[in-house]
């Protein structure tokens, strides 16, 4: 029972701080201004318990392309200067977990089974490789987000290719968590996905997004999938986002 109690007021201690009046905390690896109020509840914070893996970290599965790319955007998150001393650079890294908000909507708390289950879907499978790979990284001066992405086997929609869905699940998610930055809890309320060129399985792609513009709760952004060097291009998107209070979610309105 006091066990129980326990992860009732853990959950709302989460949502105490998501909807807690600004300035909001910042929660990812540095100190600076990137705004994550809802990025410890997506993204996963760290249990108590036990040390939480980050899936943006290099895996075994990661092929040449992916390891490159990662390099390249890592290399920039953090820049020697002369004497040694490190600073940060343009780009910042952005840590992911599996856990999300232990809620569901309908203002209906999920039964402890399946709050106990609950994982973000993009990280939740077991056969690494098999799906989705990705690694975020931002840049706060150019309001770009990037991210890296390989394409697993499980994905597949036309033959040898990637489905439509999983596509825009990634878009959404860089899209997401770009808004998210930009303007705190936002959920997507229209996404544009035109589909220009098919993207073979196992396939390293660069996924970039770009804010356009923030118009009171309303956050515009776009996003392109290229290739990994960037010569062909396999969706534009344009997407906008919507600026909730939490409780939009736990009431499910
Ligand atoms: C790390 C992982 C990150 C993953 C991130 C993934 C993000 C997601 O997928 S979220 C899940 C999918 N999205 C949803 O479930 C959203 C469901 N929809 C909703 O909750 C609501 O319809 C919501 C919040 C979008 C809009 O609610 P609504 O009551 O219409 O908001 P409202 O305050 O009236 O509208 C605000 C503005 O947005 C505009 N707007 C709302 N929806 C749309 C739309 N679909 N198209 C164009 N404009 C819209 C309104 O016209 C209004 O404009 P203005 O201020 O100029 O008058």
């Amino acid at each position: 029972m006091a066990r129980s109690l326990g992860r009732v007021c853990l959950g709302f201690h989460r949502l105490g701080a998501l909807s807690s009046a600004p300035p909001p905390p910042s929660l990812l690896t540095s100190s600076r201004s990137v705004r994550t109020i809802f990025a410890p509840a997506i993204l996963g914070l760290p249990s108590f318990f036990s040390k939480p893996r980050d899936f943006s970290l290099p895996n075994s599965s990661w092929g040449s392309e992916m390891m490159r790319l990662y390099k390249h955007y890592n290399s920039q998150c953090e820049v020697e200067m002369e004497g040694g001393e490190k600073q940060e650079g343009p780009w910042q890294r952005l840590p992911s977990y599996n856990r999300f908000l232990k809620y569901a909507t309908g203002g209906v708390y999920l039964s402890k089974i399946i709050q106990s289950k609950a994982r973000l879907f993009t990280r939740n499978n077991r056969d690494t490789g098999a799906t989705f790979e990705y690694v975020l990284f931002f840049n706060s001066e150019e309001q770009k987000c990037v991210a890296i992405f390989q394409a697993g086997h499980l994905l597949e929609g036309p033959p040898g290719h990637v489905h439509g869905g999983a596509i825009a699940t990634m878009i959404d998610t860089v899209v997401g968590a770009h808004a998210n930055i930009v303007s705190g809890p936002v959920v997507t309320a229209n996404l544009n996905i035109n589909y220009r060129r098919p993207i073979p399985l196992g396939s390293t792609l660069v996924i970039e997004s770009s804010l356009i513009k923030k118009e009171g709760k309303k956050v515009f952004i776009t996003c392109k999938v290229t290739s990994s060097d960037g010569s062909k291009l396999h969706t534009d998107t344009t997407a906008l986002f919507v600026s909730i209070n939490i409780s939009h979610l736990l009431l499910g309105s």
